[in-house]
């Protein structure tokens, strides 16, 4: 597990293009998601107060549940129904990387709803300029920190993981939106051991079906062989194969326990990765793993981006299909 710390301790996230400094307010009023339970909470240009009658007053910090890049992340209690939501606030006075990132944010969980994908309650602006935004609560952690404690997963285990989140990728693609940072720290898991992709500051929404996909962005250690070296294949890529990558790399290290592209105890660093990742040949299960299992980490870990499998193809392969269709537990 040191490996996995020294990992999260190193900077693999590459940076977004600088913005200029002119900081765009946020577009308002803020866009409420589309699912109906989003009438727990609305967005507002002052208080935070909406039309369905919640404000962030509502909200009562019970903790911090985490910091990212840009900013904290709280366990927040609303007061008049009990309920527990994680609240993310990001500071007003945020860089320009920090802003684009939300932005694309907020524009992703407008968009979406679906049980794959953690749903936003609402967004809200604070007087101060500050940026809040209300989600369902994920709490037994990230398969990250479920790693941690856990050392590796059992194939029964993963094969729900892969199906959870398959069912994520499948919704996410169906509606144009590569997610491009597919990794166990942005898959979070609930009670009920159900698996939703999060995290959309590094996500892209498609215009066209064939609009080229290849922004360096992301955290590197996960990033499929066309978007680390791009000029090597052809330039532009195939942004949906890239999240296939990542979910294979992802489930391999879940299976074994360590990175897979790097020994145990192995540090990261760039030229490694690049060269594991360009030059090596693509990561394989141990004899220990079933063939099942084998085989599908093989369909996802295509060098060639077109021989990978899409998520409705992996939903049917023997090592998630036809088996117990019910949480990872
Ligand atoms: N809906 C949620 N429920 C429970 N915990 C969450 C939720 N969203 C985020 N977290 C936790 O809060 C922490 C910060 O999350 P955040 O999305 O801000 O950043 P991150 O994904 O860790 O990092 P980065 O901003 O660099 O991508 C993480 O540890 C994450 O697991």
């Amino acid at each position: 597990m040191a490996l996995v710390r020294d990992r999260r301790q190193l900077n693999l996230r590459l940076p977004l293009t600088e913005l200029s400094n002119r900081r765009p307010r946020f577009p308002l009023p803020l866009p409420l998601p589309p699912s109906s339970s989003a009438a727990a909470a609305t967005s507002s240009s002052t208080a935070g107060s909406g039309a369905a009658g919640t404000s962030l007053s509502d909200l009562e910090s019970l903790g911090v549940l985490g910091h990212g890049n840009g900013g904290t992340v709280y366990k927040a209690l609303h007061r008049r129904t009990s309920a527990v939501y994680a609240l993310k606030v990001v500071q007003a006075d945020c860089d320009a990387t920090v802003r684009r990132q939300l932005l694309r944010e907020m524009e992703i969980l407008r968009r979406t709803d679906s049980p794959h994908v953690v749903r936003c309650h609402g967004i809200f602006e604070k007087p101060n300029g500050d940026i809040a935004i209300l989600m369902e609560h994920m709490d037994a952690g990230s398969l990250q920190t479920l790693l941690e404690a856990s050392g590796t997963f059992s194939e029964k285990h993963l094969a729900a993981v892969a199906r959870h989140v398959l069912n994520g990728l499948n919704y996410l693609h169906s509606h144009k939106i590569i997610h491009r940072d597919i990794k166990p720290s942005n898959l979070l898991v609930n009670s009920a051991m159900e698996v939703k992709i999060a995290d959309f500051g590094v996500s892209k929404i498609m215009c066209r079906t064939l609009d080229a996909c290849n922004s360096y962005v992301g955290t590197c250690a996960y990033m499929s062989p066309e978007r680390f070296d791009p000029d090597s294949y052809g330039g532009n890529y195939d942004g949906y194969a890239g999240d296939i990558w990542s979910l294979g790399l992802t489930l391999l290290e879940l299976y074994l326990g360590h990175f897979p592209l790097l020994g145990p105890g192995q540090r990261p660093d760039w030229a490694t990765l690049m060269c594991a990742i360009c030059f090596g040949e693509p990561p394989r299960s141990p004899d220990s793993a079933s063939e099942e299992f084998r085989n599908f980490v093989e369909c996802c870990l295509q060098k060639e981006s077109s021989k990978r499998w899409t998520p409705a193809q992996l939903l049917n392969h023997p090592f998630v299909a036809g088996k117990d269709p019910g949480a990872c537990s």
